[in-house]
């Protein structure tokens, strides 16, 4: 069993997250429980996740394992420990990775921070991968800080989109039942094909479900019924909580679960999976502008059009933006009226910059110029608007996409609502899209 980098498996640790979140989630996370824990009469137990990683995701058809795939360029694993460690009530989370990509797992805890993760060996089977998990979990091995937990979720770590409320669920209905999943509703009807391959029999859609994850137990139920485990089903089982059926004869407690705990297994799942973090992180805009009589009007017009484009939009002219950061807005917009300088800019990138808000998410920034670009050379107001391309390649590197827009101004004023309205359309794009390959672009409104 190997922990990650230096503080990986210690104690419960909130992940990834921005102070000023950190101490707001713990306490929303902790909150939640004694609440809901209050509601179903149950006090919080010990609980550990697995995360089964071992797989080649030959269905993805393509050679990179697909919890490696990127995502917005973040490998998919890394959202769902995001989510799980969001959960500060989870103490621990193993992952089952092969020792071929035991470097690569490593790598991506470091760099995305991860924390409370512990790796151990995937087996060639999940459920060998699972089994191996709860060993580690099990055993008081020498220099492992992992110690047994009174109850364990198992969940696909290509299953992203896990949110606390489902796992809240499963972990108290374990604790009552001994073990818990989550369950959809079938979208295809399940059939029995004979051995000639014709339609032996149908099963009635609407009295079956599909069995998703997370899943949780009572540590020795799931861990019991994996020493009992025979090899066969070792090698060809796909439900955990059969196992639990068949060798602890404990009934599993089904939860349904949201229409997101699906799994990541063919390509078209990662393009879902990449659209659904687009528009997730994609809500909300901040616009940063000076309170100078000329920036603010045009900034509340830009402000009032952007309303019709994104759902939040907040504006600020610098103060409370450190808290805006902290409250992760991935969006900004930073309004420049009648000059092409980038002081503004460059002082809303260096805070970006110190924050490491964009380790998890890249940060799209638009540097709005309202400029009167007609009247001076183009050459020589072009010169510093151009700046955009080398100022670009540098926030790139810190996973800052910034591109540029020129808006015209002054101008007549059904003209300049034109240009606002088009302006706000520009800007909503590239957020929406967040495609890298726009950065260091000037677009004109
Ligand atoms: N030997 C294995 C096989 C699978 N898994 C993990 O179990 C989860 C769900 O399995 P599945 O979707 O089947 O993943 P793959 O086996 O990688 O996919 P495929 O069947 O397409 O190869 C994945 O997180 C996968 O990495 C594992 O830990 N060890
Ligand atoms: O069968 P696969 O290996 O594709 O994935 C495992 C799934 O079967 C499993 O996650 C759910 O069905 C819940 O057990």
């Amino acid at each position: 069993m190997e922990s990650g980098p230096p503080g990986g498996s210690g104690p419960a640790e909130p992940g990834p997250r921005l102070r000023g979140l950190r101490g707001a989630d713990a306490t929303a996370s902790a909150s939640s429980w004694s609440r809901f824990g209050a509601e179903a009469g149950c006090r919080a137990p010990a609980v550990a996740a697995v995360l089964p990683a071992g797989g080649s995701g030959e269905r993805m058809g393509v050679p990179t394992p697909k919890q490696f795939c990127p995502i917005l360029e973040r490998p998919l694993i890394s959202y769902t420990l995001q989510a799980l460690e969001r959960v500060s009530w989870i103490r621990d989370i193993v992952v089952a990775v092969t020792g071929e990509n035991m470097e690569t797992m490593k790598g991506i805890i470091q760099r995305y921070r991860h924390k409370r993760i512990s790796l151990v060996e995937a087996g060639v089977t999940r459920h060998r991968s699972i089994f191996n998990g709860l060993k580690a979990l099990a055993e008081d091995q020498p220099n492992c800080r992992l110690s047994k937990p009174e109850v364990v979720i198992i969940h696909d770590a290509v299953r992203p989109f896990v949110e606390e409320d489902v796992l809240l669920r499963v972990v108290t209905a374990a604790q009552e039942h001994g073990a818990s999943g989550a369950i959809r509703p079938l979208v295809s009807t399940v059939i029995s094909p004979s051995a000639d391959s014709c339609l032996d029999h149908s099963l009635e859609r609407a009295k079956h479900r599909a069995s998703e994850m997370p899943q949780a137990f009572l540590f020795d139920v799931i861990y019991e019924a994996y020493q009992q485990c025979s090899d066969y089903d070792l090698e060809f089982g796909t439900e955990c909580l059969h196992l639990a059926l068949k060798y602890s004869h404990i009934k599993a407690k089904l939860v349904e679960g949201s229409p997101d705990l699906w799994k990541v297994t063919y390509k078209r799942d990662l393009y879902a999976a990449e659209s659904i973090i687009k528009e997730r992180i994609s809500q909300q805009v901040c616009v940063v502008m000076d309170t100078k009589e000329n920036e603010e009007h045009v900034g509340r017009c830009l402000e009032e059009m952007l309303k019709t484009e994104l759902n939040h939009v907040k504006v600020t002219s610098g103060q409370d933006l450190q808290q805006i950061i902290l409250e992760q807005c991935y969006n900004f917009v930073c309004v420049n009226v009648m000059t092409s300088d980038f002081e503004e800019t460059q002082r809303l990138l260096n805070m970006l910059e110190e924050s490491n808000l964009s380790i998890l998410y890249p940060v799209v920034v638009i540097s709005v110029h309202f400029l009167d670009y007609e009247s001076v050379p183009f050459g020589q107001r072009m010169e510093k608007v151009m700046q955009i391309r080398e100022f670009a390649k540098e926030v790139k590197k810190r996973n800052i996409l910034l591109s540029g827009l020129l808006i015209y101004f002054p101008q007549e004023e059904q003209k300049l609502q034109e240009s606002l309205r088009q302006g706000a359309t520009i800007i909503a794009a590239l957020i929406k899209d967040r495609n890298s390959g726009l950065i260091g672009q000037l677009l004109v409104a």
